[in-house]
């Protein structure tokens, strides 16, 4: 069994489709370069220690009460296709008296404990026949904002799955020699999962997702598990080859929203009004399919940049039309007039109600442009910054001690 795991898998943000994903209509997502990292060691002092230090939560559990007092309380079945269920209600009830969590109290931030617990008691039933399960002790740093549209919740659940299946040599990375030099690996050789791994790795990080939002597409994890930029439509995935190099300003406007909230307001006004939400679902396709092809375009002629003005266009409606399914906020609205000073297109990203934008920067817009559109949303009390969309899937760190791509206290 490997005793010590470091990995990490990126954020994402999502380009068109946010929403009607869940619908099953096509939505375009990219991977971002602010990631998420996990440390899992083999503990020595035999418990089960989660460390979340994003969202100041630290609990403990001996491996004996796992065994003994929760898992075999758990009902752990499989559905129809032979993949993992969510927790049935009454294992969701028993993981959070086991967790000491308030059973009416649904703070976002515990349900990554039920999330770890369930993953660590599922996954790690096949290590009990042999070995018992793991005494594991699991610390956990993301770049990334929590709860702020990019993809927290999907990058922490991809890597949970990676170790949890790592640690109990159900998905094992293998070094690609031909690959040297990566930036991520000390000693240049790259460690990467078969694909087949790397889809058993986002079937578990799926179910992650499910206990932290309710009724996710899987369009997060996918990204985060795979990296680079994909076309998603019910659970199909489609790498999107064509995909220019696209600089974006990120916005977070710093206003707290639960991506699990928005999806059930939204399935809420869909529940109630089915003729009017589902044209509007539906528009928020054509959108996504349209900049797929502008991608496409712009990829092959790199030197002409008239797709530019037409993403711009379809940044315009697909914000209006989020704005129509009610997961605006004014303080993206605020985004929006504030870049358009610059004559700069802005949209939210991911589930709205607050959280982050993004706005299309052109190759040839001014820094001074820039740099006085994130002086007017700084002073607005954002934060913004400037990057390009696409970074590599979830990753395995294979020496860590040297690995100058870490957060300072993921080893600790
Ligand atoms: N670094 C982290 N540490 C602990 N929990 C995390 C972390 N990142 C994400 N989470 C979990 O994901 C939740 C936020 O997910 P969500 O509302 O979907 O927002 P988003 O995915 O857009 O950041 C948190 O409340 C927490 O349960
Ligand atoms: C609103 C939605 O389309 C994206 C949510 O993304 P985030 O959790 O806000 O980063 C939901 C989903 O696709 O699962
Ligand atoms: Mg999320």
């Amino acid at each position: 069994m490997t005793t010590d795991i470091v990995v990490s898998a990126p954020g994402k943000v999502i380009l068109h489709g946010e929403h009607s994903v869940v619908y099953g209509k096509v939505a375009v997502a990219s991977s971002l370069n602010l990631r998420c990292f996990v440390h899992a060691a083999i503990s020595k002092d035999g418990d089960v220690t989660l460390d979340l230090p994003d969202v100041n939560i630290c609990r403990k559990w001996s491996v004996a009460s796992l065994e003994n007092n929760l898992l075999p309380r758990l009902e752990l079945c499989h559905d129809s296709h032979g993949h993992p269920s969510p927790p049935t209600e009454k294992s969701l009830h028993r993981l959070k008296q086991f967790a000491e969590i308030d059973t009416e109290e649904s703070e976002s931030r515990h349900l990554a404990i039920i999330s770890f617990l369930y993953l660590y008691c599922y996954i790690g039933q096949r290590s009990k026949e042999q070995s018992g399960l793991p005494p594991i002790h699991v610390r956990m740093i993301s770049q990334l904002p929590v709860g702020a549209g990019l993809g927290s919740s999907a990058a922490f659940s991809v890597c949970l799955a990676a170790v949890l299946l790592q640690l109990t040599g159900q998905a094992t990375p293998s070094v690609h020699p031909e690959e040297q030099g990566d930036s991520n690996s000390a000693k240049g050789a790259v460690w990467k999962w078969s694909l087949d791994d790397l889809l058993l790795i986002n079937k578990w990080a799926f179910l992650g997702e499910k206990i932290i939002h309710g009724h996710p597409s899987g369009i997060d994890n996918s990204v985060s598990t795979l990296g680079g930029a994909i076309r998603f439509q019910n659970k199909q995935i489609t790498t999107v080859e064509k995909m220019p190099s696209i600089k974006i300003l990120l916005t977070n406007t710093n206003v707290p929203r639960s991506t699990k909230t928005l999806v059930a307001y939204v399935k809420n006004k869909h529940d109630k009004f089915p003729e009017v939400m589902g044209p509007v679902l539906q528009a928020m396709e054509g959108l996504a399919e349209r900049s797929i092809k502008v991608y496409g375009h712009m990829f092959d002629r790199p030197d002409k940049w008239q797709g530019y003005s037409q993403l711009e266009e379809l940044i315009d409606i697909n914000q209006q039309l989020l704005n129509t399914i009610g997961v605006g906020h004014s303080s993206l609205d605020r985004v929006v007039k504030l870049t358009a000073r610059q004559a700069l297109h802005s949209k939210l990203t991911g589930a709205g109600g607050g959280g982050c934008a993004y706005t299309l920067l052109r190759p040839d817009t001014p820094d001074e442009k820039i740099q006085a559109a994130c002086k007017d949303l700084e002073e607005a009390g954002f934060d913004c910054w400037v990057t390009n969309v696409g970074a590599v899937g979830v990753y395995y760190h294979s020496n860590p001690d040297s690995d100058a791509s870490l957060p300072e206290r993921l080893l600790e």
